[in-house]
């Protein structure tokens, strides 16, 4: 049976991932790319639809047990577990050696060694093809090495250890002593070729660690959140692919947003938004080059008519995702359907345009050279937000209801002006500036006449309605209007008030049980971790300092014993919930950190000043 999510750690080799549990378990890995089809998908339904277990033997007496400790070595993605048992202690360490050449085969390597005493490992693989359903053929070569075929996909594991085949899954017991180890590699090829070559296990140890730490030592940000920040960074990078640039919005597939519910969505895609959020992150914690990789991705995946502009690709580009449930697989602790791929690339979400524009402005700020292309996107898309901003759309939430006047959307499509003017302003883009300065004022004055209410002096969540969004708290952070306007901090205090769980995070908008709201599903969800995020960087403009870092200690708190957080929060069950690890949470540890500190340092100017 799966853990809690919470229970996972990831490694990962930035094309791919995968889910380690705190028992030693692998329940959900992809190959080769993260949205290709699971090899390995207990997570979403049970062992019979594939994992992978190494830990010390409980002699088929009991359940696995959980590790005693375990942690990234440090700033890395190598994960190491360890057992306390009644005869020595038992290390397995987990990592994949991260894949920045297209011919390199994704590898998973797991090395289990006695550290103390003497330890018996079991180790159990059932590998299951095309997410949970296929049982490949396994057979064992001559030179020792076990190969798992079904259709046009090959796994091999290679390992010193004596294994056979039990009940369709491929079992070793073996007795470590004191410093004896033994490795598994579990690579992958296209069946039609031979095997991979065998992996120097040593090596590639050596160069992962070397990875991350020259990753991590360009890192700019050097603050009191340093290690929640890098380990932020780090799950962040995982996510990005090195080849295509295309940032994942998830490691994972239905996550539930309720558990027994069927909020339950497939993140293995590139958001426009979700990487527009990401990459500012990136970019303020001094990652270029990240943003560089991205810009390309972004004019290569909208390329042609930007009248058919998607708010979501696959990670290569692809515009084609469509979403459908996998029958087979029972889902997370039941919570079904379970779902590939995403209707919502359908949508029109008007917030795109000043996601885009936003981050070719950002990237100008931070010295990203200019580029003439982009320059052309650029004049195409404010064509589009001045064709589009007064229709309704399906908003940053991707409702399934109705579309609706947004007042989000309405906001971004004015960041989208806003940025294409200030771009041409500041020597990095041509434009008609003029136009598109008068476009910006009758935007703003629009969302301001039909966006707000006066007598509840907030803004809602779409035009005549009389619920509140927490997407309305990015309204003084992207400049909308100044921090102190009493509307925004009526609508700070709105938000607070109306969408707070009972342990003070935040839900994205009001859900009414069976009966579909605005979004059109029925059922409730958690509190959404980014909004609370949001919430402490307001917080922090509007001056409320110890709030905001109460606020973000607390949402640091949440994060699983290595540092990772999923979508959403369970303030019922106290658990994590949805999609994990999930790019927007973490993007929100890194810039409420960076929020705090910038916060903290006007704060003592101002003091300084007025001495
Ligand atoms: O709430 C319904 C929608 O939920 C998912 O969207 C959410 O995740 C996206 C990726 O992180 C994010 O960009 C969006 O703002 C979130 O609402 C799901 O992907 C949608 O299909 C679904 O309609």
């Amino acid at each position: 049976m799966a853990g809690r999510i919470e229970d996972y750690a990831l490694i990962g080799d930035l094309q791919t991932a995968a889910l380690v549990g705190r028992d030693g378990t692998i329940d959900w890995l992809c190959l080769p790319r993260l949205d290709s089809e699971a090899v390995i998908a207990g997570l979403l339904g049970t062992p019979d639809n594939g994992y992978w277990r190494i830990g010390p033997s409980v002699f088929g007496v009991g359940p696995s047990p959980a590790a005693d400790r375990r942690s990234y070595r440090g700033d890395s993605l190598i994960m190491e577990s360890e057992w306390d048992t009644p005869t020595g202690t038992l290390r397995v360490t987990d990592f994949m050696p991260p894949r920045t050449d297209d011919d390199d085969s994704p590898r998973v390597v797991r090395v289990a060694e006695a550290v103390t005493g003497t330890v018996t490992v079991d180790v159990a693989l059932s590998l299951r093809f095309d997410y949970g359903r296929v049982v490949p053929w396994v057979q064992k070569t001559d030179d020792n090495r076990i190969s798992a075929v079904a259709g046009p996909d090959a796994v091999w594991l290679d390992t010193e250890a004596e294994t056979h085949g039990e009940k369709l899954t491929t079992r070793s017991r073996l007795t470590l002593a004191e410093g004896e180890r033994v490795t598994f590699t579990l690579s992958w090829q296209p069946s039609y070729k031979g095997p991979p070559g065998r992996l120097d296990v040593d090596q590639a140890f050596e160069d992962t660690e070397k990875f991350w730490a020259d990753w991590v030592s360009r890192c700019t940000y050097n603050g009191r959140y340093r290690a929640s920040v890098i380990r932020s960074l780090i799950t962040l990078k995982a996510l990005t692919n090195p080849l295509t640039g295309g940032i994942a919005a998830a490691a994972t597939t239905s996550l539930p947003e309720e558990i027994g519910g069927v909020r339950n969505w497939d993140y293995r895609f590139v958001w426009i938004r979700d990487a527009a959020k990401i990459l500012s992150s990136f970019l303020r914690a001094g990652y270029l080059d990240e943003a560089r990789a991205w810009r390309k991705w972004l004019l290569r995946a909208v390329a042609g008519d930007p009248e058919n502009l998607q708010i979501m690709y696959g990670i290569a580009g692809e515009r084609d995702m469509p979403e459908t449930t996998l029958d087979w697989l029972v889902g997370y602790e039941a919570s079904g359907p379970v779902r590939i791929g995403n209707g919502a690339a359908g949508q029109r979400q008007l917030d795109v345009y000043g996601e885009v524009i936003g981050t070719l402005h950002l990237a100008a700020q931070c010295g990203l050279e200019r580029d003439e292309t982009s320059n052309t996107l650029l004049l195409e898309l404010v064509r589009s937000v001045e064709l589009h901003w007064g229709e309704p759309d399906a908003g940053i939430w991707e409702v399934r209801g109705p579309n609706q006047h947004f007042v989000h959307s309405k906001v971004m499509a004015w960041v989208a002006v806003d940025r294409a003017v200030k771009l041409v302003e500041d020597g990095h883009a041509d434009g008609p500036v003029e136009q598109w300065r008068q476009l910006r004022d009758t935007i703003h004055l629009d969302i301001c006449t039909n966006g707000y209410d006066a007598e509840r002096n907030t803004f809602t969540q779409y035009y005549g309605s009389q619920e509140l969004d927490a997407a309305l708290l990015l309204i003084p952070q992207v400049n909308f209007l100044p921090a102190d306007d009493k509307r925004v901090i009526g609508t700070i205090e709105a938000v607070q008030r109306e969408l707070s769980t009972p342990d003070g995070l935040l839900l994205r908008y009001p859900t009414n049980g069976d009966d579909p709201g605005v979004d059109g599903l029925p059922g409730d969800e958690g509190a959404f971790l980014v909004c609370a995020f949001w919430m402490v960087k307001d917080l922090a403009m509007i001056g409320r300092h110890d709030d905001a870092r109460t606020l973000f200690e607390r949402l640091l708190a949440l994060s699983n014993d290595v540092g990772l957080l999923a979508e959403e929060w369970d303030p019922h069950l106290q658990r994590q919930l949805g999609n994990f690890p999930q790019g927007f949470s973490h993007k929100g540890i890194v810039e409420g950190a960076l929020e705090l500190e910038l916060g903290e340092q006007r704060a003592s100017l101002l003091a300084g000043a007025s001495r």
